[in-house]
């Protein structure tokens, strides 16, 4: 049988840390990676975070690996096995992502690839805040070959031992990690074998989810986003992109009412993304108060004495 690069892949939902897994896989392995990034949201920002040595990644935007993009998926891995023969394929779906569907097509139509394993990451702290999981979260949990229940820094013992029996009435073969920003051993992480679980079924998507982006024209006064940021209703549950402010261009993260601002090394173009369930109701009010902490580039005009 020919060579079959093994291919692993990342779900969970939104927020919950495929990103954060991605950089520690990067980080830690010693393998030649190729990545395949699809985010929610029509602009790319996760593939920017990751960099390494050794690293081809690419992007698909505007759409879902598991059903309208599975074509352009399938291209884009033939692609890379063929330019950067990548010892391991790590794919981060998007998290609104049903990996059934996926999970078939890759092993069944791709022959140079082998399903290895699919890592589903929880966030520990959605679950409490969000006890009733819906339907494509519960496909990313029984689907799992490999769960991390992340953020356990954010949820007692008590809370992260129900979680952990409420994830294994779901999926009673992958082992549970608890992680805290998904440090895990990279040995657990390559070498999974994949189990198919669920049947691929018909899906559409989780409708409920929308994004707008939000591109700044100037930088941005810092308390005036930070009072803004903490206005922000249930409407808005991700955020993230490059944010200017006077002294910098800064790493904006928001997940379910918690935000974080991280200084950036590297200078990147101005761009937020806003995902979250009838955002769009709220898209007007949010870009002008975005707009409204602009600090304005256009100097004073001076006033005009002089009489025609
Ligand atoms: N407190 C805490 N925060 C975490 C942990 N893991 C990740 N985060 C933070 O959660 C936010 C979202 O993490 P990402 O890794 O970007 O999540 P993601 O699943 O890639 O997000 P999407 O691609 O938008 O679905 C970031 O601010 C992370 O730093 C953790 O264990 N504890």
């Amino acid at each position: 049988m020919p060579f079959q690069t093994p291919l692993i892949l990342l779900t969970g939902p939104l927020g919950s840390g495929k990103t954060t897994l991605l950089q520690h896989m990067v980080q830690s392995s010693a393998l030649r990676l190729a990545l395949l990034i699809n985010e929610f949201g029509e602009f790319g920002i996760d593939g920017k975070l990751v960099k390494g040595k050794n690293l081809q990644i690419i992007e698909l935007e505007g759409g879902c690996v598991c059903c309208s993009l599975i074509g352009e998926f399938e291209a884009a891995l033939e692609e890379i096995i063929e330019t950067a023969a990548p010892e391991a394929i790590v794919v981060e779906a998007t998290g609104v992502a049903e990996p059934d569907a996926l999970v078939f097509d890759v092993s069944d139509l791709i022959p140079q690839v082998r399903m290895d394993g699919v890592i589903t990451i929880m966030d520990a702290d959605a679950m409490v805040a969000f006890p009733d999981l819906g339907h494509t979260i519960q496909i990313q949990v029984k689907e799992a070959d490999l769960l991390l229940l992340n953020k356990s820094d954010l949820v007692s013992p008590n809370q992260q031992q129900s979680l952990q029996t409420k994830l294994r009435t779901l999926n009673s073969n992958a082992p549970i990690i608890p992680t805290t920003y998904c440090q895990v051993d990279p040995e657990l992480l390559f070498g999974l074998v994949h189990h198919q679980r669920v049947q691929p079924q018909e899906h559409s998507h989780q409708l409920e989810y929308q994004s707008f982006s939000y591109r700044p024209i100037a930088p941005l006064q810092r308390s005036c986003f930070e009072r803004l940021v903490k206005k922000l209703g249930p409407e808005v549950y991700r955020a993230k992109g490059f944010v200017p402010f006077p002294d910098g261009n800064y790493l904006f993260n928001y997940v379910n009412g918690r935000w974080t601002l991280e200084s950036l090394p590297e200078e990147e173009a101005g761009l937020l993304v806003f995902i979250g369930q009838d955002i769009k109701s709220k898209e007007a009010q949010i870009m002008e108060s975005l707009r409204a902490c602009e600090i304005s580039q256009v100097a004073p005009r001076p006033f005009n004495h002089t009489a025609s």
